[in-house]
């Protein structure tokens, strides 16, 4: 039972992440009943994929991670598609989160101790006191993430206490004068969604028990969903939409969000819950996809014991994310703002085109619903290749 809830809380830990804090600001102009519609559209596909992705395991061992499976699948170049969409997305979250997670320990070293720390120490520093828990294992991360989630959600709720008695439904029924910053949201939405990564860390940790890993999958991203929700609730029904488009415009993002919170309610008490509700976000979404990154490596290298081993596999998960962290910090962020592309690849494409291949290998005739989901499926994907695609060329903005 410990295991399950574990389970359940790295999968909703590694969601609730950065994108969680980016979703009031994009949303801004959208309003509350769009910006609902998007969301669970958003959580039914990745859920959904997610739950193919386990059906995929039926036919093999839970030890088998994606790099394996997507070789036996996909051949070579399926898999090869795979290893550059897998390892683009986790270096660039690492390091955004390194980054970002190195300057609020800056900050808060610099107040409590009263000396000078540069960046690149705290950077380091970070890494080195957060990261080392992955190489002891999921039971391990297990344990840290439990304490660190649990202490996310009584902040968030601090938050939410204080500002949700204070919505108006006037606020709520805001609705967007066009369509484009609705559809601008969907990139951003769908890379909050993504807890995909973890899922053959959690196979193997609950040992391939199909029923308990749909369970597990199930409560882990409805609970993000609810949250998400309730948060946009907040947010939108707080502010009018002019005020709060007018304060994001003035200021960078996460100084605008906090300011926007201290205009409802000004507190000390929700200016501290709020940042310390952001600094566990990172750190659980950091542990997720550090500890994924790690399991595919090793998977990777499963023949050859150079990369293998602990010890190669985390200077490998660690030093090219840190690397870029301490030399190029804006290269990363930048390549984050296109990480719903390797999204796409991997979360909705590959487990459609593995699990087609595991049934037909079995013999299983495909379900006519499934047909009809994966109708869904790749019109989403297409559509948020063409959405990105348009934010690159600056058609639409990006945020
Ligand atoms: N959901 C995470 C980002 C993420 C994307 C893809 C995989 C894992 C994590 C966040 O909001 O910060």
């Amino acid at each position: 039972m410990q295991k399950i809830i574990g389970s359940i809380l790295i999968v909703a830990g590694t969601t609730i992440g950065a994108g969680m804090l980016a979703m009031p600001i994009i949303s801004a102009s959208v309003g509350f009943t769009f910006m609902a519609f998007i969301l669970f559209c958003i959580w039914f596909a990745m859920y959904y994929t997610a739950i193919l992705l386990v059906d995929v395991y039926k036919y093999n061992p839970p030890t088998d991670g994606l790099n394996t499976l997507t070789v036996k699948y996909l051949g070579n170049s399926g898999a090869v598609a795979t290893a550059l969409s897998m390892l683009i997305l986790m270096y660039a979250l690492v390091s955004a989160y390194i980054t970002g997670g190195g300057e609020i320990f800056r900050t808060n070293l610099e107040k409590w101790l009263q000396v000078e720390i540069s960046s690149h120490t705290s950077a380091f520093l970070f890494t080195a006191l957060f990261g080392s828990i992955i190489a002891f294992g999921t039971r391990v991360v297990d344990f840290s993430n439990k304490i660190v989630f649990t202490t996310k959600l009584i902040f968030l709720c601090i938050v939410m206490a204080l500002l949700l008695p204070k919505v108006e439904m006037i606020h709520l029924q805001h609705l967007p004068s066009s369509s484009i910053p609705v559809l601008a949201t969907i990139p951003v939405i769908f890379t909050s969604f993504g807890f995909y990564v973890v899922i053959p860390t959690l196979v193997k940790y609950l040992d391939g028990n199909i029923k308990q890993l749909k369970l597990v999958f199930l409560i882990g991203s409805i609970t993000p969903l609810l949250l998400y929700l309730v948060w946009e609730l907040t947010f939108l029904g707080n502010l009018d939409s002019n005020t709060f488009t007018a304060i994001l415009q003035e200021n960078s993002k996460m100084e605008g969000l906090l300011k926007a919170v201290k205009q409802v309610h000004n507190s000390k008490m929700i200016g501290i819950s709020f940042t310390l509700f952001a600094s566990a976000a990172l750190l659980t979404s950091f542990w997720g996809v550090a500890m994924a990154l790690k399991d595919y490596i090793q998977d990777l290298g499963k023949n050859k014991p150079l990369i293998k081993n602990n010890m190669s596999a985390m200077l490998l998960t660690f030093i090219p994310p840190l690397v870029f962290a301490i030399f190029y910090p804006d290269g990363f962020v930048i390549a984050l703002g296109y990480a719903s592309i390797p999204l796409v690849v991997l979360a909705l494409i590959m487990p459609m085109l593995m699990l087609q291949k595991a049934q037909k290998q079995a013999g299983v005739k495909q379900p006519f619903l499934q047909k009809l989901a994966f109708v869904f499926l790749w019109g989403l994907s297409l559509l948020i290749f063409i959405l990105q695609g348009l934010m690159v060329a600056e058609v639409i903005p990006a945020y």
